[in-house]
């Protein structure tokens, strides 16, 4: 079973009324990077290839203006996925609907930081910072111990 926004919304934060939906929460945009150099997963290990943070196109109004490409979005909040649940982001449709798509990977039981998705652009896009652009959702799970990996705690320190 997945859970009603206003149980997510007890999981993230900060929020706002606006960013509660029907089954889930609205995320944020906090930053774009661009990966500039190569990463790597070995059979043992991984290392994350640097990425750069773009620039806004209009500093004034914090907007991007991103050219087809893929890009590192990450989201402004904090996020706990509680014991007994796992979580699952989406697109907001207006960004799918605007050619942009978002790649996303499993939200541990035990996980707390702020994420990073994979962002499509398949067309130009304008995105200000702090613009609600996915969703997340919380499905009840069993599981085996909680999430204790490298990204445990990231951006909250
Ligand atoms: O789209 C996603 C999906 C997950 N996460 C967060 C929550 C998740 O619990 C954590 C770790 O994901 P995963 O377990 O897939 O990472 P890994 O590549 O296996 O690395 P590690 O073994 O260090 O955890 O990253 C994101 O930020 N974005």
């Amino acid at each position: 079973m997945h859970r009603a926004g206003s149980f997510v919304a007890q999981h993230i934060s900060p929020v706002t009324a606006e960013q509660v939906q029907p089954n889930g929460v609205d995320l944020t945009l906090e930053a774009v990077l661009e990966q500039v150099e190569p990463g790597r997963l070995g059979r043992e290990g991984k290392t994350i290839g640097e990425r750069r943070p773009l620039e806004f196109a209009d500093p004034d109004a914090e907007t991007y203006r991103l050219d087809p490409g893929g890009y590192v979005l990450q989201y402004a909040e904090t996020v706990h996925i509680p014991e007994d649940h796992v979580g699952f982001i989406y697109p907001r449709s207006s960004l799918m609907r605007n050619s942009c798509m978002l790649n996303t990977a499993v939200w541990d039981a035990g996980y707390e930081g702020k994420g990073e998705g994979l962002l499509q652009v398949h067309h130009p896009v304008e995105l200000e910072r702090g613009a609600r652009v996915a969703q997340i959702v919380l499905a009840d799970a069993n599981h085996d111990g909680t999430y204790d990996g490298s990204y445990q705690g990231e951006r909250t320190r």
